[in-house]
């Protein structure tokens, strides 16, 4: 069921100037996406949707978010979605986005929030399971408020790894996973591009009392232990 949005103006407040005009390009788009399907139930209705969990992990390029979800996906009985590898997927695809977000990633830019959304509402949707960590994402406030827009959950808990930017790029290019953008010109702009877009959404994060900030510099062991309180509530 298509439902009406609310008027961006309030959701879009904090957002930086310069993402006004690529926020007020997706309206269209959320307006024909905005569903009820993952909403929470309303009082007095009868039909109960199901509200999954949500949990956000943020970080640098290489700073170790997906080797961390492994771990915590594992022990605590999450559905990992990286939505990274939801984009590299639909590359593999050859579907219609395939070209644009190739290039995409490998300048080391953001894919524009409509495609995004879009996947990672289908990948929440076609899972059985109810709990999940999204890991590399939002990367931008648009991407948070188009997130807000059409998929609309409020996350529980959102990580935040950090660690420098020397230990990000050894990182990089010791992973050896044939990605694209494994390369030093890459990886500097995407450096730039989450000191520029993904800080604001961290800073967003951690206004509203929500983000948990993990040393990610040491073993993969020690920062799980960091981050294992976190969850073990
Ligand atoms: N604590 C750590 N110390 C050293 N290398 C690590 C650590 N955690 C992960 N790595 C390695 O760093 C690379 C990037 O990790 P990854 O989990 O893919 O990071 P991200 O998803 O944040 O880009 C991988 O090759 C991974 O094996
Ligand atoms: O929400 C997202 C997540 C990823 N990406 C793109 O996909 C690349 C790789 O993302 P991933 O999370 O896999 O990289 P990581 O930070 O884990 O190295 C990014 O640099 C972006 O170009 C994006 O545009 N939006
Ligand atoms: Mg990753």
């Amino acid at each position: 069921m298509l439902r009406r949005v609310s008027p961006l103006s309030k959701l879009i407040s904090a957002a930086k100037p310069s993402l006004l005009n690529q926020v007020a390009c997706g309206l269209n788009f959320l307006e024909a996406f905005s569903t009820d399907a993952l909403k929470p139930a309303e009082a007095g209705t009868t039909s109960k949707p199901r509200t999954p969990t949500i949990n956000f992990v943020l970080g640098g390029p290489g700073v170790g978010k997906g080797t961390q979800c492994t771990r915590i996906a594992e022990t605590f009985g999450f559905t990992h979605l990286s939505v990274g590898d939801l984009l590299r997927k639909e590359i593999s695809s050859d579907t219609e986005y395939g070209t644009m977000i190739l290039e995409t990633i490998t300048k080391g830019k953001i894919v524009a929030s409509e495609v995004t959304v879009k996947l990672l509402k289908a990948a929440i949707e076609s899972s059985d399971t109810d709990r999940f960590l999204i890991d590399g994402f939002p990367r931008s406030e648009e991407n948070r408020v188009a997130y807000e827009q059409i998929i609309g959950i409020e996350p529980e808990v959102v990580l935040f790894f950090d660690c420098n930017e020397e230990e990000m790029v050894k990182r990089i290019l010791h992973r050896n996973q044939g990605r694209v953008d494994d390369n030093l010109d890459t990886t500097k702009e995407r450096l730039k591009v989450f000191e520029a877009y993904t800080l604001p959404v961290i800073r967003y994060y951690s206004q509203k009392g929500k983000l948990h900030k993990i040393n990610a510099i040491g073993t993969e062991d020690e920062i799980f232990e960091r981050v294992r309180p976190i969850f073990a509530t």
